[in-house]
């Protein structure tokens, strides 16, 4: 296999990580929507610590970096308040 079929490959999976990363993105706005409807705050620390303990256990099984896999979804839950924030326009909600 050549190494410019590889980095195909690498791009597909790539486009593929995008258009998840939108996905969970636009459930985000649909979080807002609820958490705006019934006055709950965006952060959720505990809810947060769930998904990060979660994604550390699947990374260990998939043998991949936990630690490195943790500070990826810590953006992307910092991404998913932003746009929140973006949905309930600022000072809205508590
Ligand atoms: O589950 C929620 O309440 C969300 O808003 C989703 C989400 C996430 O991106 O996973 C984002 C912000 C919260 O602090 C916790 C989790």
């Amino acid at each position: 296999m050549s190494l410019d079929h590889v980095r195909n490959e690498i791009a597909k999976v790539d486009r593929d990580i995008i258009a998840l990363i939108a996905k969970r993105q636009e459930l985000a706005k649909r979080v807002a929507a609820i958490k705006i409807r019934e006055g709950i705050a965006i952060h959720d620390g505990r809810q947060s610590q769930k998904v990060l303990v979660s994604v550390f256990d699947r990374a260990v099984e998939s043998k991949i970096d936990p630690v490195a896999v943790q500070k990826i979804f810590e953006i992307l839950i910092t991404m998913s308040e932003e746009r929140q924030r973006e949905c309930s326009g600022d000072g809205n909600l508590p």
